[in-house]
């Protein structure tokens, strides 16, 4: 009861005589916390502050952005002449928390392309939402990038998958989105692309084809597969019954990342190639022993012995986009 004599009546408070009670109205209203639309939490000014700030400290406008996926870092050190930016300095910048990302942005030349790397991305579960943790690419598109090269580890699900195999990303499965959760939600910057982007061949087929091109000059066609992402909200690894509704949605490789920049590449019109580094395999039945559970230090431990291979992909793809520009 507030001290005009009200009673609340189906969470309203109302004064005897029925009427709601505008004292109990006012404070509610107060109360009331209404949280900020995600595409609102960098609008395009704050972004091409920060892109502005990159060009500005390394001299360059680079074409290719690549993301570093879970210990993938080392194809940034591809990178010649590079000028290296700590996240923490970067002016509106988040900072990378987990183990395998550096929280470094690198920019310089690779294959006689100016590239910029993220060695390390945001990550949802860190507590970021997703406009935060996909940020970064509208930042790339104000530099002047017009092709993501987006890399993740990822547990795989198809069962012709092995630890070590290479997903090229032909489609993705956004589990996030399914939810309701967008980095696009909230009024749109028509400065950055349309209100409703469509997603069909997000991933450019062309580059595909050079990426299985190229494994074949590698001599490493049989272990690279052309499949579906799919990314959920972490930082759990999947419960078995989880990974056969995936696998059911004909999903091949399962992850916590990339979906997200994808979209918000493809909303501001960027060319994406995405691949996922199998570094797990995804336990599907209930026999499965302990020592086959996920876990980040065998994730990191494959994509430290496999970084060659994921680095020469890398050089090699960037070399054939050189030559069509
Ligand atoms: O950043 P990516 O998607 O490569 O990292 C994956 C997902 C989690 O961050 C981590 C789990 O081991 O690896
Ligand atoms: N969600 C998820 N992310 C991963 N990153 C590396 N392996 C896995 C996995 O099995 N599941």
């Amino acid at each position: 009861m507030c001290s005009r004599d009200c009673c609340s009546k189906g969470g309203v408070s109302r004064t005897k005589d029925g009427n709601p009670c505008e004292r109990r109205a006012e404070k509610q209203e107060t109360d009331i916390i209404v949280p900020t639309p995600q595409s609102l939490l960098y609008p395009y000014e704050m972004i091409q502050e920060i892109a502005d700030f990159l060009v500005k400290g390394s001299g360059i406008r680079p074409k290719i952005g690549i993301i570093c996926g879970s210990g993938l870092g080392s194809l940034a050190d591809l990178i010649q002449n590079p000028k290296v930016f700590e996240y923490s300095k970067i002016p509106n910048f988040p900072v990378s928390t987990v183990e395998g990302h550096a929280g470094k942005l690198v920019v310089g030349c690779l294959e006689g392309v100016n590239v910029m790397a993220m060695q390390g991305r945001f990550h949802y579960y860190e507590g970021y939402p997703l406009a935060k943790c996909s940020m970064p690419v509208r930042v790339m598109k104000l530099c002047g990038v017009e092709y993501l090269f987006a890399t993740n580890a990822a547990g795989g699900i198809n069962p012709k998958y092995a630890v070590g195999d290479i997903m090229l990303m032909h489609d993705h499965v956004n589990m996030l989105g399914f939810a309701g959760n967008s980095p696009l939600q909230g009024p749109n910057d028509p400065r950055f692309g349309p209100r409703f982007p469509a997603l069909v061949n997000s991933y450019n087929k062309d580059l595909i084809n050079k990426a299985i091109d190229i494994s074949k000059a590698m001599g490493i066609e049989s272990s690279v597969h052309v499949g579906v992402y799919s990314c959920l909200g972490g930082p759990t690894y999947e419960t078995i019954a989880e990974l056969r509704a995936l696998r059911m949605m004909g999903v091949d490789a399962v992850g916590m990342s990339t979906v997200h920049e994808v979209i918000t590449a493809r909303h501001c019109d960027m060319k994406v190639f995405a691949f996922s580094l199998i570094t797990n395999k995804c336990a599907t039945e209930y026999s499965e022993k302990k020592d086959e559970e996920a876990n980040h230090d065998e994730v990191m431990a494959v994509a430290k012995n496999k970084q060659k291979a994921c680095c020469e992909m890398v050089s090699r793809l960037v070399a054939e986009i050189q030559k069509s520009l």
